[in-house]
């Protein structure tokens, strides 16, 4: 019998962001292995149109909970969307509501934060910072609250090379910057911005880091553990290999060289690709959520959950293996033929995105708009740029994040826990992770049939043959242009065409001789 799926039974427990990426795997994993629990409570806000009931129905009815629909059949029963918005005061939660979450909840998963690198700092500070502070004083007024779960990043202090399982100071408390932006303004938020930031390289990681300083601050008399996750991708195994349903992280580069728009990238081929699969995360996340109610460690403990140093991979051997699994599975309406490379050198950078990135979204454009149709593709590539500007940071550099609590972690698991929350990075095969990951994002991401690969292979062929026939044609205009300008041209072009006529000439003759 599994300790930890037995520990949630019978349990109310209360998830922020659970209509994100690694809240719905939460979701899935817990009323699949623990269909008795009493309640999921949801911090839902209402969005684009989508009643907070739809939102849970639409999850519910998915890929993703095709098991959970069999092993808990009444799943909708167990989870309760309670409306609320992370961004106000209480969270904007009715006061009936609010008292029900305060008496019943057993266990805080806190998930939702902002995950743009570009996030204005006001609303980065606001979700990361501010709505944790609110969520910990929530906390310590639920007297039957038995471990609160704080999920953050191992790239908190992503401006350090080897980081340990602890708190880093940030050098301005958090509640300074939480009183700050009451009476800041916009422009002077913008102007301060960058010196309060330092060496953080964006909004998401440097509020991220200022949640766990409120976290270990607030925690009073509350069982807190913080999880770190590294760059989370698709599921390795659970409920089903490679599902993800958003585009952030690898997963944006992948349909994007899959679509054949990404023909190069500033990247370390040797720098560690710190990828965790996400059910890994959610293993672990459930195990820390059982170690820490029952065994009440002294002090807040943080789980590093990463791959690089138990399982290392990296860009280089990822990218190959990105690029191979395409021949096998191409995506469907691929602008070019898929082909990449890792670049290190900023010239070569430069010169390749103006000439494989740039100039065919423009060539694109001009025979959109020359056949009356509106042009989208350089607009397109700007933005593709820009994502790639961001995320190069985190593929030129290599981290080294101590495992020891994770690893502890696991050996306190029984070998029955081991295996249904498994977070065991070491037995992860990256090729066939990768495959299967590149094969999720074509299926569950963008939604294609398999049934349409032979076409996405004729569409490749074609394209290949244009890519044949532009550059003859390109190459040819170029030498003409060149042989009516310079006298040297001419001459290596009468040249080459003499020496070909001589050899034809003597090649017939040696034939009409031998017959
Ligand atoms: C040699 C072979 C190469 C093969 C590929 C190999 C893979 C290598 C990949 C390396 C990737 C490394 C990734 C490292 C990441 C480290 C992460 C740290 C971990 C974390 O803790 S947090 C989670 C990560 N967070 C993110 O990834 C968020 C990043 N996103 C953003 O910050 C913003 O979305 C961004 C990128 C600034 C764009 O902002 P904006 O221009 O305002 O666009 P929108 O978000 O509003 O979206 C508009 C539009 O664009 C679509 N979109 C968004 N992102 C992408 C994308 N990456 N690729 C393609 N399209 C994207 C979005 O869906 C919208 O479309 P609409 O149709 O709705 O308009
Ligand atoms: N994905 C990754 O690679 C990594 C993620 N993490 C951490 O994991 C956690 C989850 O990330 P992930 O699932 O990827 O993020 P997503 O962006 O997929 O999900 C964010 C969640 O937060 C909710 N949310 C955002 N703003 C509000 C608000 N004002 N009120 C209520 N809910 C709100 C979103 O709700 P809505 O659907 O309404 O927008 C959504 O459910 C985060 O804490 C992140 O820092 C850590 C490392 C890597």
């Amino acid at each position: 019998m599994s300790m930890i799926a037995a520990f949630y039974g019978g349990k109310s427990i209360l998830i922020t962001g659970a209509t994100g990426f690694l809240g719905k795997v939460l979701i899935e994993k817990l009323c699949r292995t623990s269909p008795d629990l009493k309640v999921i409570y949801i911090l839902v806000r209402p969005k684009a149109g989508h009643t907070l009931q739809q939102r849970v129905s639409q999850i519910i009815n998915s890929k993703l909970f095709e098991k959970v629909r069999e092993v808990c059949p009444n799943v909708h029963e167990k989870i309760r969307a309670i409306s609320a918005d992370l961004n106000q005061n209480d969270f904007a939660i009715s006061k009936e509501d609010m008292q029900e979450l305060l008496s019943c909840t057993n266990i805080i998963f806190h998930c939702a934060a902002t995950v743009r690198f570009d996030d204005h700092l006001r609303h980065a500070v606001q979700l990361n910072v501010t709505a944790t502070q609110q969520l910990l004083f929530m906390a310590s007024q639920m007297p039957k609250l038995e471990a609160f779960i704080h999920i953050s990043t191992a790239f908190s202090n992503c401006n350090l090379k080897h980081i340990d399982e602890v708190i880093y100071p940030c050098s301005v408390e958090p509640k300074k910057i939480i009183d700050s932006m009451e009476w800041w303004d916009d422009a002077i938020v913008d102007e301060i911005a960058p010196k309060l930031m330092g060496d953080w390289p964006n909004t998401y990681t440097y509020t991220k880091a200022l949640g766990e300083m409120v976290v270990q601050q607030e925690s009073g008399n509350l069982n807190i553990a913080i999880i770190r996750p590294s760059i989370v991708g698709a599921t390795w195994q659970e409920p089903f290999p490679g599902w993800v349903d958003n585009l952030n992280g690898p997963n944006g580069m992948i349909v994007a060289a899959g679509r054949g728009f990404l023909r190069a990238i500033r990247a370390s081929p040797l720098a560690v690709a710190d990828l965790i699969p996400v059910d890994t995360v959610i293993n672990l996340t459930l195990a820390v959520g059982w170690y820490t109610a029952v065994h009440r460690p002294k002090s807040t403990l943080i789980y590093h959950c990463t791959s690089g140093n138990l399982n290392p991979c990296n860009w280089g051997k990822m990218g190959c293996q990105v690029l191979s699994t395409f021949e096998k599975i191409p995506f469907e309406k691929a602008f070019r033929r898929p082909h990449a490379d890792f670049t290190a050198n900023t010239i070569t950078v430069h010169y390749r995105n103006a000439v494989s990135h740039r100039a065919p979204a423009m060539i694109y454009d001009i025979y959109l708009w020359l056949t009356g149709r509106k042009p989208r593709m350089t607009k397109l590539m700007n933005r593709l740029l820009r994502t790639i500007s961001m995320l190069e940071y985190f593929i030129n550099r290599s981290w080294e994040w101590s495992t020891y609590n994770t690893e502890m972690l696991m050996s306190e698991l029984s070998p029955e826990d081991q295996r249904i929350f498994n977070f065991d990075v070491r037995q992860l095969n990256w090729l066939e992770y990768i495959e299967n990951y590149v094969l999720g994002v074509k299926k569950y991401l963008l939604k294609e049939d398999m049934a349409g690969i032979p076409e996405a292979k004729q569409h490749l062929r074609r394209l290949q043959n244009i890519y044949y026939l532009f550059n003859t044609v390109f190459f040819l205009i170029a030498w003409r242009l060149l042989i009516a300008r310079s006298q040297i041209a001419r001459n290596v072009w009468f040249f080459i065409v003499s020496f070909c006529y001589k050899f034809l000439s003597y090649f017939r003759a040696s034939s009409t001789l031998k017959a």
